[in-house]
């Protein structure tokens, strides 16, 4: 199933938040997704989610959804949503539940996606055990239970330390690597976009528009810390984001 969006216009009240999006999120593919503060990236998440429907324009949904797929459109948030007094397992089978599965079904994939996110020997464990990075493993776990057709990911490693943050890149890298799948992935930080990105939408701020559409021609499992290719990709989007970012903090402190 691909998404294509037309002309994607949304408002809050008086304040306009997107204008005239256009773009495609072809199937195998993660599309991050940057701009300054405030410019409406997780209001662009929430449209392509269908949370919300956006005042203008169209959010398509063409072709049919993966077979096995039980949710199309599944987020991760930055802040893992894990029931705390539900085990990894636990946690991982609620999004099963709603389903008509037998046991076995079931079974398989919460073992398929543990083992995917290498969770199999913390099944039993509790939220509160975890680090922080664990933690987004599972809410990861929890998201590929379903088979989406789309993943969308909302700053999920903006809670994380540095380290974790590199560790979590490579495994989302090993997970695609292995079995590709679909996201949109919103992220302030840019070498997050050049590591994981297959392509990288630049919106400028509020209200956010396309700016620019990068396309990094380069298999994600090739991109290692300080290549400098990928250095110059996030300088060159560092370059366009700048001036915006200034001026979007600088409105902030205004208010
Ligand atoms: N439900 C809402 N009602 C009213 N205003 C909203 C709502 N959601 C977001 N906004 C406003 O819309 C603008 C865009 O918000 P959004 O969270 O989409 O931006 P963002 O680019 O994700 O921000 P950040 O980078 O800071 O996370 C902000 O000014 C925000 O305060």
């Amino acid at each position: 199933m691909e998404l294509t969006l037309e002309k994607v216009t949304h408002r809050y009240g008086d304040m306009p938040v997107l204008q005239d999006i256009d773009l495609r999120i072809p199937t195998g593919e993660i599309l991050c997704i940057v701009g300054p503060s405030g410019c409406g990236k997780s209001t662009l998440l929430r449209l392509i989610g269908g949370l919300e429907r956006p005042d203008e324009g169209r959010v398509l949904q063409d072709g049919a959804p993966p077979p096995g797929c039980l949710n199309p459109l599944t987020y991760v948030f930055q802040d893992f949503a894990l029931l705390p007094w539900r085990s990894v397992g636990g946690n991982v089978t609620l999004v099963l539940e709603d389903h008509r599965l037998d046991g076995d079904e079931r079974a398989a994939i919460i073992d398929d996606v543990l083992a995917r996110t290498n969770l199999s020997a913390f099944r039993n464990a509790l939220p509160r055990q975890l680090s922080g990075g664990m933690k987004q493993r599972v809410a990861i776990a929890r998201a590929l239970a379903v088979n989406p057709a789309v993943m969308l990911l909302d700053e999920p490693l903006s809670a994380l330390d540095a380290q974790t943050r590199e560790l979590l890149m490579e495994d989302l890298v090993g997970l695609w690597a292995r079995q590709p799948f679909t996201a949109v992935y919103v992220t302030h930080n840019l070498a997050e976009a050049v590591r994981l990105g297959h392509r990288v939408a630049v919106l400028s701020r509020r209200p956010g528009r396309l700016r620019e559409m990068l396309e990094i021609d380069m298999p994600l499992d090739e991109r290692g810390v300080g290549d400098a290719r990928l250095d110059s990709v996030q300088q060159h989007l560092w370059h366009l984001m700048k001036d915006e970012a200034m001026a979007a903090d600088q409105e902030l402190l205004d208010v």
